[in-house]
């Protein structure tokens, strides 16, 4: 802390519950308008939760609008504004049609918008500076991007979004320009839900249904510790937008290492203690430029900046040559500590609480503190004076007091005798009846008349005179909000980075070496969901480049760890392509443009596609999307049909990448097709590599050992998985009767290679774990004897 902080209080001292007034995420909208154009698209979004205004430069999109749809699933928009003249593309995605999109009436709108932090009588040619240094004006892509805000505005100000009971002539406030990053890293929706990045789930709790949906097992609910909801924001943000700038996550990672340095502890829990009281600076801001802020507002706004001086303290003691604590050090600039001790010495805030309103500090105004020394003396003075107008008023009467009433003055008030039953018998010689409460009269005497123009209507002067200093409070506090928006954005930045720390730290992550390059390296690495999951997780490596096999084809038994080793691979490198540590022994990631997926994720019923279609829908989309950068993942692809034709179309696709040969993507496909290698289908390449997993017998069980090696496996071990799971053992041995006859048939019909049947003996072998279906072997060689087959024909 500063040397002169000593003047401020720790917010603590005066704790009293600062409400959701605060916090209130309130009716969050965000509208976003989007213009399409030869394949650029130019889009703007205003969220009324921050009251910001998001632009995206003009960017390159594909035919079908991936980016645009990357963007709805971020924001999951409540309007989205287009033109009625756009491109069919567009008119598939976007129902609402808005035609506000003329290039001169956009211009002039963002001109016109009302920007609170610019004074009031700026001039046109004075704003347009001010405008062409938030917003690239002048380039020439910006043309469309602006007309795409003309819109924006023209549908906000048209919903009044922002605004509660203003005057109609207030425009809707924009506090901040902020710009939309574009270098994202492809990802669809798909592989989002498949890789379980985020899980939303109804809460359980009956009590927190409005509250709608919570977290479940997630990476984004792991990763997730921050402090702040602005920090979880943020976060989400970046689990939104993975990113190849390498700047970008290079700025992160250095953050994260000083963090989970163990000689940093100390630091990382002072400031996780101060951002945890760190509130929505914009809301805030919102709330206090409205006449008259609640209390909390003034300690929320107090509590937040006294933090944040706090965190520009604790940041400026350590390394400034990490670019984040720089920035803090300079942009937490002065004008906090103005702001602290402002509020500290002006606004009294048991005072305040306890009557409700804004109330000043003793010593801030000499009128004030004269007018609140009269009230305080008030009820002395008051008893005197009841006692006086006792000794005159009706002898019936044994008690009466005097009492004031804003607004309406002194009174005098006596009780109720058990004979004043209507109006008239109220009535008093000397007095005027005013008004009857709780079995009180209330009436005007000569002496109350006096000391309302003795002490006329002190109350309302004191509110009037508070609500003055409070004005002047505000003006300043509204003055420096541009530091105040900064401390909000490092914060929510230093809040998500110590939470990316504090989960290396937690589940004993590594720091990945991110590289240019096309290289995928994970050594001994680890699912990060499952190992939260299971007692003993098997960690294995994934190595993938040009020379060391960048079609990586799996086999392994039913149940044996495919699925989870390709998932790993998945969000490992979606972890190291948002800044975070990975869990992994050493990570190389080659920095990928996207990461595609064809897995199970969506029920057919919620998308209107049979699950064949699904399956097809991801595998097109791989095909055509991924280039020599992606990471493709595939899992047991073609199932879903008949054997032969998903065998076919398996085939076809992997020889199609194979043949692309440095635009192949890292390739990772699990597939029960065994056939797909036994039958020698795939083309000979140097990228090709076959993996399998592990299994042993032990005793009369099969045993997984998830442990990923080269080679292929032989069986999927169906029979075996299936008396595991309990189906009764008659019903396994009458199925391996069936599939083994029919084996033998069709190899003769269509002259299958014989080492297929010796492959397919081997596989009988390995289940000797369960002696009813080895008895099936028997049968099968009996199968081989009868039809008199050569032996050395299949050796
Ligand atoms: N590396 C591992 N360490 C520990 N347990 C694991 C590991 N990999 C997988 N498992 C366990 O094995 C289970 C099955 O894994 P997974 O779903 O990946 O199998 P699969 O081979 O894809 O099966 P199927 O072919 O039937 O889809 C997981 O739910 C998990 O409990």
């Amino acid at each position: 802390m500063s040397e002169d902080s000593n003047i401020l209080q720790e917010p603590e001292s005066r704790a009293v519950s600062i409400n959701e007034d605060v916090e209130d995420e309130g009716n969050r909208e965000i509208f976003l308008s989007v213009f399409v154009q030869q394949g650029q698209i130019g889009l703007s979004y205003y969220d009324s939760h921050d009251y910001s205004l998001h632009f995206m430069p003009d960017t390159m999109d594909n035919s079908d609008l991936h980016l645009l749809d990357r963007v709805i699933q971020e924001l999951s928009p409540n309007v989205i504004i287009t033109s009625a003249k756009q491109e069919h593309s567009l008119t598939q995605f976007i129902e609402k049609l808005g035609k506000h999109f003329s290039l001169e009436v956009s211009k002039q709108r963002l001109l016109s918008a009302h920007l609170p932090s610019l004074p009031p009588t700026i001039t046109e040619s004075e704003k347009i500076p001010y405008l062409s240094s938030c917003i690239p004006l002048d380039s020439v892509l910006m043309v469309r991007h602006q007309r795409s805000i003309g819109g924006l505005l023209k549908c906000v100000e048209r919903r009044s979004v922002g605004l509660d009971l203003e005057d109609s002539s207030t425009g809707v406030p924009i506090l901040q320009f902020l710009t939309y990053t574009k270098d994202v890293v492809y990802i669809d929706r798909d592989t989002y839900s498949a890789l379980q990045i985020f899980k939303s789930e109804l809460h359980p709790s009956v009590f927190k249904l409005h509250s709608g949906e919570k977290e479940g097992l997630s990476l984004y609910g792991v990763l997730n510790r921050c402090r702040s909801k602005f920090g979880s924001l943020l976060l989400r943000q970046w689990f939104h937008r993975p990113t190849r700038d390498l700047n970008i996550l290079k700025r992160r990672q250095e953050v994260i290492r000083f963090f989970t340095a163990p000689r940093n502890f100390a630091d990382l829990n002072t400031l996780q203690s101060c951002l945890r009281n760190i509130k929505n600076i914009s809301t805030l801001l919102h709330k206090m430029s409205s006449s008259n802020p609640k209390v909390a507002i003034w300690q929320g706004l107090y509590k937040t900046v006294y933090s944040a001086l706090c965190i520009r303290d604790t940041v400026r003691s350590m390394p400034q040559c990490i670019h984040l604590f720089s920035e803090i050090s300079q942009n937490f600039t002065d004008d906090l500590f103005y702001i602290a001790t402002y509020i500290s010495k002006v606004v009294d805030f048991e005072g305040s609480i306890a009557e409700n309103r804004f109330t000043v500090r003793p010593n801030v105004d000499p009128v004030i503190d004269e007018k609140k020394r009269k009230m305080m003396g008030l009820p002395d003075f008051l008893t005197d004076v009841a006692r006086a107008e006792l000794e005159n008023l009706d002898p019936r009467f044994s008690t009466c007091s005097i009492i004031y009433i804003p607004l309406i003055g002194f009174l005098l008030s006596v009780p109720r005798l058990p004979n004043m039953l209507d109006k008239q018998s109220f009535e008093i010689e000397g007095l005027d009846f005013i008004f009857l409460s709780k079995d009180q009269l209330h009436y005007r005497s000569t002496r109350t008349k006096e000391l309302d123009s003795m002490l006329g209507d002190l109350h309302c002067d004191t509110i009037d005179l508070e609500m003055a200093v409070m004005r002047k409070l505000q003006a300043s506090v509204l003055q420096r909000s541009d530091c105040l928006y900064k401390v909000m954005s490092l914060c929510a930045e230093l809040d998500c980075l110590i939470a990316l720390a504090q989960a290396s730290l937690d589940h004993g992550y590594c720091c990945p070496t991110l590289t240019p390059n096309h290289r995928l390296a994970l050594i001994e690495s680890r699912h990060p969901l499952l190992e939260l999951c299971t007692p003993v997780f098997v960690s294995n490596t994934y190595i993938s480049s040009e020379t060391e096999g960048k079609v990586k084809v799996i086999t392994g038994p039913n149940s044996s760890g495919k699925s989870i080793y390709l998932k790993q691979v998945g969000l490992i490198v979606f972890m190291a392509l948002i800044g975070s540590d990975v869990p992994a022994k050493e990570a190389e990631i080659g920095l990928v443009d996207g990461i595609f997926s064809r897995m199970h994720s969506r029920e057919s019923v919620s998308v209107g596609l049979s699950t064949f279609m699904i399956d097809v829908n991801q595998m097109t989309h791989s095909l055509n999307h991924s280039t020599g950068d992606s990471l493709v993942l595939v899992d047991e692809f073609g199932k879903g049909t008949n054997t032969v034709d998903g065998l076919s179309l398996l085939t076809a696709c992997l020889n199609h990448w194979l043949r692309r040969g440095p635009q192949c993507p890292h390739l990772l496909m699990s597939t029960c097709f065994h056939s797909l290698i036994q039958l020698g289908l795939l083309s000979d390449s140097p990228l090709l590599a076959l993996l399998t997993l592990e299994t042993a017998i032990e005793g009369e069980e099969l045993v997984f050992l998830y442990q990923v090696k080269n080679g292929i496996c032989q069986s999927s071990c169906a029979a075996n998985i299936a008396t595991l799971a309990g189906i009764p053992d008659d019903l396994v041995k009458r199925g391996v009767e069936v599939l083994y006859s029919h084996f033998l048939y069709s190899s003769q019909m269509w002259d299958i290679p014989c080492y297929l049947l010796v492959s397919t003996i081997k596989a009988l072998h390995c289940l000797r774990a369960n002696k009813k279906i080895l008895d099936s072997k028997n049968i099968c060689i009996h199968i081989l004897k009868t039809r008199r087959l050569q032996k050395d024909r299949y050796q």
